[in-house]
């Protein structure tokens, strides 16, 4: 029986040990900021799933790379000092090997509707820039929205292991039953957002919005100059330009010409106020499909169970709203009015260390993700308890990165992979034990049988 059972361990689980490890580095150039994540793997695993994991990030200093549209010169300096990081993680004899992909967001996404041109020189000058390194850049290129969905939609399962058959003969008795379902992703950026998941058994409407995957197998009303915003916490005041808010393609369709250059904002702190004023953004009115999620755009009843990173992490995290027990929809409005009412001077004196660009947006982002969910994407208060807030999983962080790797270096198979049914230590384990029942076997076999002397003498 030990024989059988250390025959059949080890063909189930043949393990060989990684000694070649490959690398590769992804740089996230979003609207609000830059980020360089640099992953590893072991090279005979690569169709592995769940191999690949993040081995460091570096946040780039200063803003998205979409605001130095009018100084691109300046973009020389921008990279160099995360990517002189990225070349002491990784050795010197794997630099020629590693792939180097730059994707951006929204930020470029904007500027290229505003001006071609211009988008094109910061590209250019980013490119410029990655092929002084030693790496294999592999180019650098705007993403579209529907793809940065989907990548942190395959980031997310494949970190889940939600792409992996298990051996159900290993897990009798598990509650297994939904395990292989996959978890929808919600990434939340400084300028877009993207809800992905697999839908039920609902028709899809809109070809646009889906993608087919073979893969393991308001305005204000204002008379002058300043406004009462209950978005910002009492006390809190903020002058900004008028070209700021009407000079991006998202709002020209409401062209409302004002008499001033600058708006001076006075927060009021309100978070109901808050919230009707964010409602108003989301058009729910004359959906052409049977469901929408806002300005008409075709999106299924929300399905399963999600994971929601980037923004919607940093800002649930910051309002403690990201809470695996059952936050009631009280609870959340509680909270928010409790966060919203208080005076700014409070939160600066309690919140020193946090950025103060984010501390004096918390009140109206928490609003806006709140409004999003709801009133945007149609989640109730039952279905809140399947989003999960996440900012990363087994120590990668959640998003469209890896995703975008994986995908570019090949590393998805069209057939799904029968995953490994134990852990490396289990194995081993598993092998002592069978090894010294099997020893012990031989050892009492051979008192039995070849302790015959006495037994032969008794007998004589
Ligand atoms: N420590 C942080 C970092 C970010 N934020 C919030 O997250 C938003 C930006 O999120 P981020 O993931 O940095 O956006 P980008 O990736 O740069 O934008 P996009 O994906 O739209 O291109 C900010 O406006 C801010 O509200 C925050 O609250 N705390
Ligand atoms: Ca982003």
């Amino acid at each position: 029986m030990a024989v059988i059972a250390l025959i059949t361990v080890g063909l189930t689980q043949n393990q060989p040990s990684p000694h070649n490890v490959k690398y590769g580095v992804v740089l996230d150039a979003g609207s609000s900021h830059t980020t360089v994540y640099i992953y590893t793997w072991p090279a005979e695993k690569e169709n592995d799933t769940g191999v690949v994991s993040q081995i460091g990030e570096c946040m780039v200093q200063g803003p998205g790379i979409s605001k130095f549209a009018n100084k691109v010169s300046e973009l020389s300096n921008y990279l160099p000092e995360c990517m002189q990081k990225a070349k002491e993680m990784i050795p010197v004899a794997q630099h020629q090997q590693t792939p180097v992909y730059l994707g951006a967001t929204a930020g470029m996404r904007l500027l290229r509707l505003e001006n071609e041109n211009l988008a094109d020189d910061v590209l250019e000058k980013v490119t410029e820039s990655l092929r002084s390194f030693p790496f294999d850049f592999q180019g650098a290129r705007i993403i579209s929205g529907k793809e940065e969905g989907a990548y942190g939609w395959i980031t997310i399962n494949y970190l889940m292991g939600k792409f992996t058959k298990k051996l159900r003969w290993l897990f009798p008795l598990g509650n297994e039953s939904n395990s292989q379902e996959t978890y929808g992703a919600l990434d939340l950026g400084g300028a877009s957002t993207q809800i992905t998941f697999v839908p039920g058994n609902q028709t899809i409407e809109s070809s646009e919005n889906a993608l087919y995957f073979r893969l393991y197998g308001k305005d204000y009303n204002v008379s002058n100059g300043t406004i009462y915003d209950p978005c910002f916490n009492l006390g809190y005041s903020r002058v900004m330009n008028i070209s700021d808010l009407t000079n991006s393609p998202c709002t020209k369709t409401s062209k409302t010409t004002l008499p001033f250059l600058q708006l001076k904002i006075h927060g009021t702190g309100n978070y109901q106020q808050c919230q009707e004023s964010v409602f108003r953004l989301f058009d729910n009115s004359d959906c052409p499909y049977s469901h929408c999620a806002f300005n008409k755009i075709f999106l299924p009843q929300p399905q399963g169970q999600f994971g929601a990173f980037s923004a919607y992490y940093y800002v649930m995290n910051f309002l403690n709203l990201t809470s695996e027990e059952h936050l009631s929809q009280e609870d959340i409005t509680d909270r928010m009015e409790n966060f919203c009412s208080r005076p700014w001077k409070d939160l600066k004196t309690q919140f020193g260390d946090v950025k103060e660009k984010y501390l004096s947006e918390y009140c109206f982002s928490g609003t806006y993700i709140i409004t999003l969910l709801f009133g945007g994407y149609h989640f109730t208060p039952d279905s809140w308890k399947d989003i999960h807030f996440m900012e990363e999983i087994r120590n990668t962080d959640v998003g469209w990165t890896l995703g975008y790797m994986l995908n570019l270096t090949n590393m998805i198979p069209a057939e799904q992979p029968v995953s490994k049914p134990l852990s490396h230590s289990t194995y081993v384990s598993l092998m002592v034990l069978f090894s010294l029942i099997l020893v012990a076997a031989v050892f009492i076999g051979l008192i039995i049988f070849h302790k015959p002397s006495y037994f032969q003498k008794d007998r004589v």
